[in-house]
């Protein structure tokens, strides 16, 4: 089931490029969240964020060189299981490829993992803004890599001046192709991006004063930039169309980057709601039976980055089922199926 499952979210970037520095950022401003990292040296983390890797103890480390090489599949899922503990209580994992490894490797072996308690939660590579050309052509295979992503975050933004930083994200955006691209100073991204942010109980508890709604809450307010990227929700009570849904999913735009929720498909299948999540190209539905007495709604977030939020909404609401005219036929959830895992003719993500 969607709630269950751990996402791994693949962290690469070339040497220096901040994936310490954001990661560092993500332990930091967790609050509630359980984080797990796999590393290839804890040299780096901060003492203050090692009170949050320090759950999971040194068995995480993997030691020296580089990732991918150090490990093949068969060890990377050892780790998995023991990240993927219940007693952990993780809510998502983090693997930092060391700067040298070919980071579409790492994401094969997280899709071949059997491990059923994880899902793969996208790879996000961080360029450095300042050194970006340079790297470029010292390192051609940053095309490929930038390619792959689902994330990208343009990182040291204040090393560069605003020209610079424009055509650097012009390329780079022009390379990543689908991924949303964000910009960042010192890894300082959202973490919501990446996974969902367990509240504290102080947080739900707690009242928010006037200067809470206007200008945040507190110490790191910096470091949720929200206009980094745009949220759009859909909460209906209509039941969508699986074909329209499918086709919407299937060309859905570029910097869209994650999507979560769960969709009623009505006559459709009555008996299942089903639990979308989606990050990058990657896409599941996770049927489950309905929950006895729960109102039976459709209720999605898709947050991306560079998106036209108007013409998404626009483009969702044409999803919902207008009235018995509209019924969906029999097959029409053929094109849902397939993306659930288990079934023989589930797609095979595009990692390359
Ligand atoms: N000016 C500036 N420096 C930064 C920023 N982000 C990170 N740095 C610095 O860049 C250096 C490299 O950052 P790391 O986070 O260690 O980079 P990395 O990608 O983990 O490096 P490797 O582990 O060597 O691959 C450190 O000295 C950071 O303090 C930023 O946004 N601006």
């Amino acid at each position: 089931m969607t709630t269950q499952q751990i996402p791994v979210v693949v962290l690469a970037g070339f040497l220096g490029a901040g994936k310490t520095t954001l990661l560092n950022h993500l332990l930091r401003s967790a609050r509630g969240t359980r984080i797990g990292v796999m590393v290839n040296d804890f040299g780096d983390i901060g003492i203050d964020a090692m009170t949050v890797a320090g759950q999971v103890g040194s068995t995480v480390s993997l030691g020296n060189g580089c990732l991918c090489c150090a490990v093949d599949a068969s060890e990377l899922d050892e780790y998995l299981e023991v990240l993927t503990r219940p007693e952990l209580r993780l809510d998502v994992i983090v693997i930092e490829a060391s700067g040298l490894a070919e980071p579409q490797e790492l994401v094969r072996m997280v899709l071949a993992s059997d491990n059923e308690r994880i899902v793969y939660g996208g790879l996000i590579e961080v360029v450095d803004a300042a050194e970006f050309a340079a790297t470029r052509s010292r390192h051609p295979e940053t095309d490929r890599h930038l390619a792959a992503a689902d994330l990208v975050v343009v990182n040291k933004t204040d090393r560069v001046p605003p020209e610079q930083l424009r055509t650097v994200r012009e390329t780079v955006t022009g390379l990543a192709g689908r991924a949303a691209v964000v910009e960042a100073v010192q890894g300082r991204v959202d973490p919501e991006l990446l996974f969902d942010r367990v509240v504290p109980e102080d947080e739900i508890t707690g009242q928010m004063s006037i200067e809470d709604v206007l200008y945040g809450s507190g110490e790191d307010d910096h470091a949720h930039p929200h206009a980094a990227y745009e949220t759009v929700s859909l909460a209906t009570s209509t039941p969508l169309h699986p074909r329209r849904l499918m086709a919407f999913l299937d060309s859905r735009p570029e910097g869209l980057y994650r999507i979560k929720g769960f969709v009623d498909f009505g006559t459709a299948d009555p008996a299942n709601r089903y639990g979308v999540h989606a990050v990058g190209r990657f896409l599941r539905f996770y049927p489950e039976p309905w929950p006895a007495g729960e109102e039976r709604l459709t209720q999605l977030v898709l947050i991306g980055s560079g998106t036209d939020t108007a013409a998404l909404r626009k483009e969702l609401a044409a999803c919902e089922q207008n009235g018995p005219q509209d019924t969906p036929d029999e097959h029409s959830m053929w094109g849902v199926l397939r993306y659930v895992p288990g079934t023989e003719d589930e797609p095979e993500p595009d990692a390359s």
